[in-house]
C-alpha cells in the first residue's frame, strides 16, 4: 500500500485536570489526528492510574479505582492536589500510541500546549541535568522519577491559602491594590499564594527545588528538555506578574516567598519560540530536530486561541457553571473576574468571569416551570415578550461567584419584590437575568460591544459554546440582550486546536505576521441569531434596573435587615 502522503503539520497539546490530550493540525488548519489519556487516582493514597482507551498502562496499581478525575481532595476538604508524575506517565502513553499508530513526527514542523491554569510544579535541584540528557530508550517517568521536591503538586482546585491571599493582598496595599497590578485580587488558586504556602509549610522542600513552573511551561520543558519559561497569559494566573509591564512583581514576590525571581526564571511573549525539541525526541519517536517549541500557556488562553476569538468580540461557555471570555484591549482590573495577558496579541489582554449559577440552575428552572422539557421551555421563551413584562429576576441556588448573591430575587415592573411569576414569565426572567448579568459585568472589566460604524451594526460577535448553545431560544435572549449577533462553535478540543494554532503561529512570529491571518483558513463559526428589532432599546433600561437591583440584593445581603 502507498505510504500516505507527508503531511506538514503542528501538534496541540493540553495537560488538563483529567487528561491529557493532542491534536494533529495540518497547514490548511485541518484536525487529522487526535488521541487522549485520562488520569484515574486511588482516594487518600495517590496511587494513580493513567488510562488510554480501554486499556490501563501496567502500573502497580490496584484494580478498582475509586476515584476518577486526576485530582486527590485532602482530607481537609480544601487542599487539592495532582501526582506530577501521573501527567508525565499519561504523555510517554500517547507519545508510544501515536508511534505505534505509525505516525509520521518527522513531519511536525512545530508543538506548542495548554495545561490547567494556576497549578505548579516544583523541580527538585539537579533534575535539569536530567532533563538535558534523557535516554531514548527508556519512558520519561522512569528517568524523571526523583526530579521533583514536591510530588503531588497543588491544582487549580485548591482553596487553603486564604490566609497567604489575605497576607499578599496585604503586603501590595489591598486587593483592588492586587488587582490592578497582577489583574486579580488574590485567589487561592492563584500561584503566588500557592508557593507562599509551600515555603512557609514544606520550607526543606522548598529550599531543595531549584525551579518552579506552572503546568503549562513544566509539559513544554519536558519536550524541550530543559526548563521552559513561563509565558505572559498563563503567568497573568498567578498574583505575581504585572501584567501592564509583563514583568515579576517584586512586592509580590517578596510576599510570597525568597529567592523566588530565580526560581522563576523570565516571563516570555507568548507567541515565543522557546527553542528545539529535545533529542530524546529525535532518537525514540523520529521528530525532526528541527521541531521547534512554541511557550505553551493556560488552558482557557489556548481555548480563547482555539475560538479564534477577536478584538471586540466574546465568547460565552454555557456549562455546568458559565464562564466568559473576553478580548480587552484596555483592561479594567476589578475586584471580579481575571484579567490575563492575551496569549495571541501582546498589546491586548483577555478577561475570565465566572458565573456559578449556569446550566444546573437552568435545569432546575425547567423542571419546576416548564415539565422538564427544553421544548417547553423554549416556547415559554416564545411567548414572553422581550423585557418581560419588566419583571426580573436573580436566580442564585448556590452561592454566585460573580457577584457573592446567593438565593431567588424576583421583581416586578415596580420594583416590587415578589415570591413568585408564572411560569413563563420565570423562564424568561431566569434567561434575561442571567444574560444581563453577563454583559452588566463584563462591561465592568472594560468590555464594550464595538459598533462598525460605517454598517451601523455590531463588529462584536458573541461565541456561544456548551450545551445550552444548543437551545436556538435562548441564543435568541443573548443575542437581544447584548445587542450582538450570537454564532456557535464546536469547542471540544479548543484548547488543544489553540495550541495548535499558537505553534504556527509562533513559527511566523518572526515575520510580524497577526495571530488572526495565520489562523484565516481555519473553519468559520455558525451564525445562529442576531439581535431583534427594538431590542437594544429595551434593554437598555432593563439593563440599568437589573444593575440597581444587583446593587440593592447586595447591600440587604451584606447587611440583613435589623
Ligand atoms: O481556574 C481556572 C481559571 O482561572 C480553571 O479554568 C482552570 O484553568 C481549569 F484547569
Amino acid at each position: 500500500m502507498a505510504e500516505p502522503a507527508a503531511r506538514r503539520c503542528c501538534l496541540g497539546w493540553d495537560f488538563s485536570t483529567q487528561q491529557v490530550k493532542v491534536v494533529a493540525v495540518d497547514a490548511e488548519l485541518n484536525v487529522f489526528y487526535e488521541d487522549s489519556t485520562y488520569h484515574l487516582l486511588l482516594k487518600d493514597t495517590g496511587l494513580f492510574a493513567v488510562k488510554n482507551d480501554v486499556n490501563y498502562l501496567t502500573f502497580s496499581i490496584i484494580d478498582m479505582c475509586q476515584t476518577q478525575g486526576g485530582v486527590h481532595v485532602h482530607e481537609d476538604g480544601l487542599t487539592v492536589t495532582s501526582p506530577v508524575l501521573m501527567w508525565v506517565q499519561a504523555l510517554d502513553i500517547i507519545l508510544e500510541k501515536m508511534k505505534a499508530s505509525g505516525f509520521d513526527f518527522s513531519q511536525v514542523l512545530a508543538l506548542s500546549g495548554a495545561g490547567q491554569q494556576h497549578g505548579s510544579v516544583y523541580w527538585k535541584a539537579g533534575a535539569s541535568r536530567v532533563l538535558t540528557s534523557l535516554s531514548p530508550d527508556l519512558l520519561l517517568h522512569e528517568q524523571l522519577q526523583a526530579c521533583f521536591s514536591i510530588t503531588d503538586c497543588p491544582v487549580w482546585m485548591d482553596s487553603s491559602t486564604t490566609a497567604q491571599c489575605r497576607q499578599l493582598e496585604a503586603a501590595v496595599g489591598g486587593a483592588q491594590a492586587l488587582s490592578g497590578l497582577t489583574g486579580s485580587r488574590a485567589y487561592e488558586r492563584f500561584t503566588g499564594n500557592q508557593i507562599a504556602k509551600i515555603y512557609q509549610q514544606k520550607p526543606e522542600a522548598y529550599s531543595h527545588t531549584e525551579r518552579i513552573s506552572l503546568v503549562s511551561s513544566f509539559a513544554a520543558s519536558l519536550f524541550l528538555g530543559s526548563y521552559s519559561p513561563i509565558d505572559h497569559s498563563d503567568g497573568s494566573g498567578m498574583n505575581l506578574l504585572r501584567i501592564q509591564d509583563k514583568v515579576w512583581s517584586q512586592a509580590c514576590l517578596a510576599a510570597c516567598a525568597p529567592h523566588l525571581e530565580e526560581k522563576l526564571g523570565p516571563a516570555v511573549p507568548s507567541c515565543s519560540v522557546v527553542g528545539s525539541i529535545s533529542s530524546y525526541y529525535v532518537r525514540r519517536y523520529g521528530f525532526s530536530s528541527g521541531c521547534k517549541v512554541v511557550a505553551f500557556t493556560g488552558d482557557n488562553p489556548a481555548s480563547l486561541a482555539g475560538m479564534r476569538l477577536e478584538e471586540g468580540d466574546i465568547a460565552v461557555s454555557l456549562g455546568t457553571s458559565d464562564t466568559l471570555f473576553l478580548w480587552l484591549q484596555e483592561p479594567t482590573p476589578a475586584l471580579e473576574g481575571h484579567i490575563f495577558c492575551s496569549p495571541v496579541d501582546p498589546q491586548h489582554y483577555m478577561a475570565l468571569l465566572c458565573f456559578k449559577n449556569g446550566s444546573l440552575m437552568r435545569e432546575k428552572i425547567r423542571d419546576e416551570s416548564a415539565s422538564r422539557s427544553w421544548g417547553e421551555f423554549s416556547k415559554a421563551l416564545q411567548s414572553t415578550e422581550m423585557g418581560n413584562g419588566g419583571n426580573l429576576g436573580f436566580y442564585f441556588d448556590v452561592m454566585e461567584i460573580t457577584p457573592e448573591i446567593i438565593g431567588r430575587h424576583r421583581f416586578t415592573a415596580e420594583n416590587r419584590e415578589v415570591s413568585a411569576f408564572p411560569g413563563d414569565v420565570e423562564i424568561r426572567a431566569l434567561i434575561e437575568g442571567q444574560f444581563m448579568a453577563k454583559k452588566i459585568h463584563a462591561e465592568g472589566l472594560g468590555y464594550r460591544v464595538n459598533f462598525n460604524i460605517t454598517l451601523i451594526v455590531p463588529k462584536t460577535k458573541i461565541l456561544a459554546t456548551g450545551g445550552a448553545s444548543h437551545n436556538r431560544d435562548i441564543l435568541q435572549v443573548l443575542a437581544d440582550v447584548f445587542g450582538a449577533p450570537v454564532y456557535v462553535i464546536d469547542t471540544t478540543n479548543s484548547a488543544c486546536v489553540g495550541s495548535a494554532y499558537r505553534a504556527f503561529h509562533g513559527l511566523a512570529a518572526g515575520t510580524g505576521m497577526p495571530f488572526s491571518e495565520v489562523v484565516k483558513l481555519a473553519p468559520n463559526p455558525r451564525l445562529a441569531a442576531t439581535p431583534t428589532l427594538g431590542a437594544s432599546q429595551i434593554y437598555e433600561a432593563l439593563l440599568q434596573r437589573y444593575a440597581k437591583l444587583e446593587q440593592r440584593i447586595l447591600t440587604q445581603t451584606r447587611e440583613p435587615p435589623e
